[in-house]
């Protein structure tokens, strides 16, 4: 029998198991299975997926993210906000303002701190990548119609990919059936995290996600980037200004600047800690 501590935080409700390579032991080739494990409402932990805290040589932390399938991803928004936050609080870091490596290159957090605990963090997310090539989509689709109705597809990459569509009534959209089909759609080879979004005004957007490797969470940062990227693409929204995203975990504030970069704001918060056997 193996053990392993682990700490689980989420950021709006988008959980995972966060383990700190720094002082704990794993193999590459263990890490799949253990985050389909730890994943599990029944027979783990119950999560989201899972996260790992890395050593890096290109900044002082790096994060690695598992899907509750056991796929690895390439970035996660409301994971580098919580492990921004595990970082400060462990004294991984000594400084508010630090880079946290990723599969897709380097971010910059900042934390804002109360009574030595982190509230806040913003993250700059960097460039939205936004070729086709990026995500990669397949195919010149601008549209896919499902059940009589035609939805326009705004694909984008936040260092993973995102398909971003516009619905009138967020309470409506077909959130468990087009998500999973558009996921894993031909035209997507590697898989894509589904945003479905209504527009309220110039400042704000309800939004909904099917994320791949996890289905329906409650919140999904990087996608909420994606989605404010595509509402100022569609001209929606306008760049520079702050959105408000209403996920449905809570709000994330995000900023496509003037100078390309995305920023996002928002909570990260622990709920336990533990040792899981396994
Ligand atoms: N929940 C995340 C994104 C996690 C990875 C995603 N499912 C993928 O496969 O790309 C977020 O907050 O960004």
């Amino acid at each position: 029998m193996k053990q392993i501590s682990f700490t689980k935080m989420h950021g709006l409700g988008n959980n995972y198991i966060y383990i700190n390579l720094f002082e704990e032991q794993l193999a590459e080739e263990d890490m799949p299975e253990l985050a389909r494990k730890v994943s599990d409402i029944y027979r783990g932990i119950g999560s989201d997926g899972m996260i790992l805290i890395c050593p890096s040589e290109k900044a002082p932390v790096k994060m690695r993210i598992f899907n509750k399938d056991g796929s690895e991803a390439k970035s996660c928004g409301n994971g580098l906000r919580c492990v921004a936050k595990y970082a400060f609080e462990h004294k991984l870091v000594q400084e508010p303002v630090f880079q946290i490596d990723t599969i897709s290159g380097p971010v910059t957090a900042e934390v804002t701190v109360k009574d030595e605990l982190v509230e806040y963090v913003t993250i700059n997310m960097g460039q939205p990548r936004l070729r086709r090539t990026d995500l990669p989509m397949y195919g010149g689709a601008e549209t896919f119609t499902f059940e009589d109705k035609t939805y326009g597809l705004t694909p984008v990459s936040m260092g993973n990919p995102h398909v971003v569509l516009f619905v009138e009534n967020i309470e409506a959209a077909p959130l468990t059936t087009l998500g999973p089909i558009l996921e894993k759609h031909e035209m997507f080879p590697e898989g894509v995290n589904v945003e479905f979004v209504e527009v309220i005004n110039e400042v704000s957007m309800h939004f909904r996600v099917w994320e791949r490797g996890s289905g329906v969470t409650q919140a999904c940062g990087t996608g909420a980037c994606a989605a404010v990227v595509a509402g100022v693409l569609k001209g929606y929204m306008q760049r520079g200004e702050e959105i408000t995203v209403h996920l449905a975990g809570g709000d994330l504030f995000i900023t496509w600047t003037e100078a390309g970069e995305v920023m996002m704001k928002g909570p990260a918060e622990v709920i336990c800690t533990g040792v899981y056997q396994y």
